[in-house]
């Protein structure tokens, strides 16, 4: 099963110039990050990380970019967490000896990020890894993915959004049955337990990803924007509600309502709001 390849759907720009454990791709509006570390089954050390979320912002900021895919090199491995053998005593060493955790910062990001994520699973996504695919907004599975923590086998947990947006995606009964127990499921029960949206065969998993893509390019940025940050906010206290504000503002600023109160400012005279009505 693992010796089946990956058909590739786009003709990805290569972008990966300057990234070492990372290869980064464009074509057709999609961004592709993936780790690329095949021989620990891309497990991340701090560079990585580092260099995902440099791949990320970029993305984000690319006005071409409308949809963000995550994966893995190799088919057998999306992510197997923290790179294990760098892990120094108060988190993953980086070249210099600074410990870091810094895939919560990512973690984030990929939260706060205002265009969709997707993550593209084929094999493994265990422990930080498990993590960073739940927090993707959609996850398309192959049929050889695995999903499954391992933190309390290593000595670690994820008590952030590992546990409690794992919560809210699972339930309460199966995260704790998923954290307790660190068993491992199989693509088909990931998707019964509502982890993943859908499961492909391995071959077809980028044209099938690629699919959805597509499908969401063809919708309204803005309200792929609200909508995810809507969803967010839901689960993300003040934080969650900064960011939908955030969004806001934006269209307030975007009116010539919010428009009136700057120019007058600018043009020192004072605002006329009269003709703006107030909707029921
Ligand atoms: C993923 C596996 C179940 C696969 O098992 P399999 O038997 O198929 O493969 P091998 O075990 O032989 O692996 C092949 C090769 O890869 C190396 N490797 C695999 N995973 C890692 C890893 N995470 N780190 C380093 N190396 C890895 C493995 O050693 C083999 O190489 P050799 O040269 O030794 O032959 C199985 O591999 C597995 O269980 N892997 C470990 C999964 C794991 O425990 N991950 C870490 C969980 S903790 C974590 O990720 C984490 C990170 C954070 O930054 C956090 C931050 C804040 C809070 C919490 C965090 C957190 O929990």
């Amino acid at each position: 099963m693992n010796d089946v390849l990956i058909k590739p759907a786009l003709d990805w720009q290569d972008c990966s110039d300057g990234y070492e454990d990372i290869l980064y791709h464009k074509a057709e509006g999609i961004a592709r990050i993936m780790i690329n570390r095949p021989r620990v089954h891309n497990a991340f050390r701090p560079l990585t990380v580092m260099e995902m979320s440099k791949a990320l912002s970029d993305a984000r900021y690319d006005s071409e970019i409308g949809v963000i895919i995550l994966t893995g090199a190799g088919g057998k491995a999306f992510c197997s967490g923290g790179d294990q053998k760098v892990r120094g005593d108060s988190g993953y060493r980086d070249d210099q000896g600074v410990h870091h955790l810094n895939v919560l910062d990512l973690q984030r990001q990929i939260r706060t990020c205002p265009k969709p994520v997707v993550a593209m699973v084929a094999g493994y996504a265990i422990g930080g890894g498990h993590v960073l695919h739940m927090l993707c907004d959609l996850t398309i599975a192959a049929e050889n993915a695995v999903f499954g923590q391992t933190g309390p086998k290593v000595g670690s947990f994820d008590g952030g959004y590992g546990a409690s947006y794992m919560a809210r995606l699972v339930g309460q009964k199966k995260a704790r049955e998923i954290w307790f127990l660190c068993r491992q499921y199989d693509a088909q029960a990931a998707l019964d337990m509502g982890l993943v949206n859908t499961v492909v065969p391995l071959e077809q998993l980028e044209l099938e990803t690629v699919q959805w893509c597509r499908e969401m390019l063809q919708n309204s940025p803005m309200a792929l924007r609200c909508l995810k940050a809507a969803l967010n906010a839901d689960c993300d206290g003040q934080a969650g509600l900064q960011e939908l504000a955030g969004n806001a503002t934006m269209l307030f600023y975007m009116s010539e309502e919010g428009q009136e109160g700057r120019n007058a400012f600018v043009e020192k005279r004072a605002p006329d709001f009269s003709k703006f009505g107030r909707n029921p």
